[in-house]
């Protein structure tokens, strides 16, 4: 399968509510101390791309652009033509879940539709539809302090999926996770992403996070990271066993790609 075909394109039902992201020339600094860039990249509605690389190199400020919540020092950064409007224009979510630990998942979920401006007869619905999506049917009574740090993570993506925004960013969200449960959330992920068709951009350390998520790795140098390697994934996206995947040739042979280029951009 070519990677066109797997990279929804604009005219797909799924993707005609997915934002288009347009990074160029873009550098950031803290302080006069150069964080990223320079950088270009593209990212078409519904791609699912993944950025990758060691510890320091960038890859959370090149988010913070994307979200709005960091002004580029140099270049531009535009979201479907505009620049980028902090918590309007993604869903986003976080290493930490940054959930109300006193508050029930339901009360945690109405805040975020409330703030979506979902109106109060429709909440109960999209509730129940967004607690499908992650896995989580029958927690919604239960406070956040009452279940695993897994389910946590699935209300934060549920809350960042609440307001149905075009672009969906998601920073470093499983790393503090265990194996297992790591696997299945990125199954889950890979599952709801594929269903809603919504442009992705994802950060982690791992390459075997990255080849398994998204459709298309960049790869970042040292910091600050400049683009080192952009790689199309043309693995299957739909209707496919994760144990088979995580176990085909293809699959390993990506990940061996990736993990060298992050190793090689890293030492470099
Ligand atoms: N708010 C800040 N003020 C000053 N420097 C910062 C700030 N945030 C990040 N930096 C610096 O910018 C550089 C890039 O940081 P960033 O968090 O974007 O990298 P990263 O690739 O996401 O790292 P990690 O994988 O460890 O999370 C680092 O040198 C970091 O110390």
């Amino acid at each position: 399968m070519s990677s066109s075909e797997i990279t929804k394109t604009a005219e797909d039902p799924r993707t005609s509510q997915s934002a288009s992201i347009r990074i160029e020339h873009v550098t950031h600094a803290y302080g006069g101390v150069t964080a990223v860039g320079p950088v270009d990249l593209t990212v078409r509605p519904g791609e699912f791309l993944v950025l990758v690389g060691a510890s320091g190199c960038g890859k959370s400020t090149l988010l913070r652009l994307i979200a709005g919540f960091e002004q580029p020092t140099h270049g531009s950064v535009r979201v479907s033509g505009t620049a980028p409007r902090p918590g309007k224009s993604a869903g986003v979510v976080f290493q930490t879940p940054r959930l109300f630990p006193w508050r029930t998942v339901r009360g945690n979920l109405d805040l975020a539709l409330r703030y979506a401006g979902v109106d109060w007869a429709q909440r109960p619905t999209r509730r129940a539809e967004l607690l499908a999506r992650v896995g989580l049917e029958g927690t919604a009574e239960r406070r956040i302090w009452e279940i695993s740090g897994g389910q946590q993570q699935r209300v934060a993506i549920a809350r960042a999926l609440a307001a149905e925004n075009p672009l969906f960013l998601l920073d470093e969200p499983f790393a503090a996770l265990d194996a297992l449960t790591r696997e299945r959330l990125q199954e889950d992920l890979r599952r709801v992403t594929a269903q809603t068709g919504r442009t992705t951009v994802f950060v982690t350390h791992s390459a075997d996070e990255a080849v398994f998520l998204g459709s298309r790795v960049v790869v970042l140098t040292k910091g600050p990271g400049t683009v080192a390697l952009e790689l199309p994934i043309t693995l299957p996206r739909d209707d496919v066993d994760a144990d088979e995947l995580r176990e085909s040739r293809e699959f390993n042979e990506l990940r061996v790609r990736v993990a060298h280029a992050v190793k090689t951009a890293a030492a470099a």
